[in-house]
């Protein structure tokens, strides 16, 4: 469904991926594992066009997109829930989910899944994103990006920073929206628990490149060890 075939990414002269090799299987979620600094962020940053240049093929349902400029991959099918949440915060609930629909399609509607999937944003459209919780946002977050009606959600680090006891409501949304929504999701996880129970597959990326990879039961401990200890 989403994939890169020897994929490499710059920053100026500074190159972040090298020969990046990775598939996610459409429907599935793909873990995305490695230590701080490694390139995950790159790795997405990279799908959407956002790194100063890139080589080699990336492709989603077969059709090739790495000449896409980013707005029409976003048109394509393909949703970012950033690092950090990047809600706008004097912008209200309401406002900060149409933003991601007019971006990509230009719709002006909250889509239909989201009363059912954040309640509480439904009841609260009108106050300012920066009044929220650190989950509350990263509900926000994806939310915004559910608006783009994608088939394809890029998600960094969506655990990090939130109180431990929302972070169990956080995996279970993203789940469902595997499970029950059928969404691709490229997850950029720290949580090694989380992404076992979530992801059907993993790639683990050393010096911006998947270093190993395959069905999430062939993950072993001796990798995570290996590639995740500090
Ligand atoms: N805007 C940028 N300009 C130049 N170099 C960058 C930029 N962003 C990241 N890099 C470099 O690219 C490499 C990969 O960084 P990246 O943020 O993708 O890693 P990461 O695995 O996502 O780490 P983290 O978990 O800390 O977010 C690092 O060496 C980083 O310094």
């Amino acid at each position: 469904m989403l994939s890169l075939a020897n994929v490499d990414s710059f920053y100026g002269r500074s190159q972040a991926l090298h020969a990046m090799t990775i598939s996610a299987p459409r429907g599935a979620v793909l873990g995305i594992l490695g230590r701080n600094g490694v390139g995950k962020t790159t790795l997405l940053r990279t799908i959407l066009g956002l790194t100063d240049r890139s080589e080699g093929v990336i492709a989603l349902g077969g059709t090739p997109i790495e000449a896409f400029p980013t707005h029409e991959r976003a048109r394509a099918g393909i949703a970012y829930v950033p690092q950090g949440r990047m809600i706008i915060p004097d912008f209200t609930i309401r406002e900060n989910i149409l933003m991601g629909g007019f971006a990509a399609t230009g719709a002006r509607r909250i889509p239909d899944i989201v009363p059912e999937l954040f309640p509480y944003l439904m009841d609260n459209l009108d106050r300012p994103g920066g009044v929220l919780s650190g989950g509350q946002q990263q509900q926000l977050a994806i939310a915004r990006a559910l608006a783009c009606k994608p088939k394809v959600l890029l998600m960094d680090e969506p655990t990090e920073g939130i109180q431990p006891n929302i972070v169990a409501q956080i995996e279970d949304i993203i789940i469902r929206l595997n499970t029950e929504l059928g969404l691709t999701i490229l997850l950029v996880e720290q949580n090694v628990a989380f992404v076992r129970r979530a992801a059907k597959a993993f790639a683990m990326i050393e010096h911006g490149t998947a270093v190993e990879s395959g069905p999430i039961d062939t993950l072993t401990d001796a990798m995570v060890h290996k590639h995740m200890a500090i």
